[in-house]
């Protein structure tokens, strides 16, 4: 497909702000209060450092174009259907509001697969979060690509009506329905513009998805909620997910943790039994 060997080891250095106006910004968008021990709520990194390429330089998907030669930073993979796919994150210590913020991203591997679901390239990235007071997030991403649908390709995922979600089995359980307006402040949070999150037809026919589709880190930050709500703020030292199968809009997702210490365990599920996401992490000793 390509000869990725001049994209590994390759460096992109963004500088930002945590503003409290971007961390009640956050905080409204999934309804809740401030932390109490005044840092602030963990999987807000995600919303700092953001790519901020000119909408002229916007591709189809409405992410940054990667056909843009050794500017863009991502390898520019012609698999056309962007998802992130999995993420190991290292809380080293909390960030605060006006932390001046750093981070270092450099691309680790690329690598071919070919899954149930057709072509795939993983391009994993690591990032690393630093503020005034040393480093704070540490990261590998892994977003893949995928090849594109065709219109006869079924609308993913497919509906499994005859089977329903068992919460049997875990400590902790939430039901949130992410909402049109709940998508659509995350990927304001974000600046990310990636069209199956907010334009229906594209979602549905270029993409093939059942609906809009909820964020990897949208998902990923209600698990860390569910932490929280459990633990406190700021408990968790690391925490793991794989995106299993795409969450879609208006439907339920029932949020679910067990364990404690060492050894806790999240995942996502849809209504029908479906498994969204699956994530593990581990609270600070
Ligand atoms: C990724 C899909 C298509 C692969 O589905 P599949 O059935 O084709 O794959 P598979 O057959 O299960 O596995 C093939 C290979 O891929 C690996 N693999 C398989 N899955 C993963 C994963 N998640 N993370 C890391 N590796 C993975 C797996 O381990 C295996 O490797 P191997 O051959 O070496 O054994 C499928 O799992 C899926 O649809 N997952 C849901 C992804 C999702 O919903 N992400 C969030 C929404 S997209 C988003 O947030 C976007 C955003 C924010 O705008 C943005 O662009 O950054």
């Amino acid at each position: 497909m390509g000869a990725w060997d001049a994209w590994i080891g390759r460096e992109e250095v963004r500088t930002d702000r945590v503003d409290a106006g971007l961390v009640s910004r956050w905080l409204a968008t999934f309804d809740r209060d401030a932390p109490s021990d005044g840092n602030v709520p963990q999987g807000l990194h995600w919303c700092l450092c953001l790519p901020d390429a000119p909408t002229a330089k916007l591709g189809p998907d409405g992410h940054p174009l990667r056909d843009d030669g050794l500017a863009s930073f991502l390898p520019p993979v012609p698999l056309p259907r962007r998802m992130w796919a999995s993420s190991k994150v290292a809380f080293l210590q909390p960030l605060h509001v006006g932390a001046v913020v750093t981070r270092t991203s450099r691309i680790l591997s690329i690598s071919e697969k070919s899954g149930n679901s057709g072509q795939l390239v993983f391009v994993d990235v690591a990032h690393e979060t630093s503020s005034e007071n040393g480093l704070a997030v540490r990261e590998v991403q892994s977003i893949v690509y995928r090849a594109a649908a065709g219109l006869e390709t079924p609308l993913s995922p497919p509906v499994e009506s005859a089977r329903s979600f068992d919460a049997n089995g875990w400590d902790a359980q939430r039901v949130v329905v992410p909402s049109e307006p709940l998508l659509f402040r995350y990927s304001a949070l974000t600046f990310n513009s990636h069209r199956i999150h907010y334009d229906l037809p594209y979602a549905r026919d270029e993409e093939r998805y059942r609906g809009l589709v909820v964020h990897g880190p949208l998902t990923a930050s209600l698990l860390l909620d569910l932490a929280r709500r459990a633990l406190g703020d700021n408990a968790l030292a690391s925490f793991a997910f794989r995106g299993l199968s795409p969450a879609i809009c208006g439907e339920a997702l029932h949020l679910v943790m067990r364990g404690s210490g060492n050894e806790i365990e999240l995942a996502a599920f849809a209504g029908d039994g479906r498994q969204i996401m699956a994530a593990s992490a581990q609270g600070h000793i």
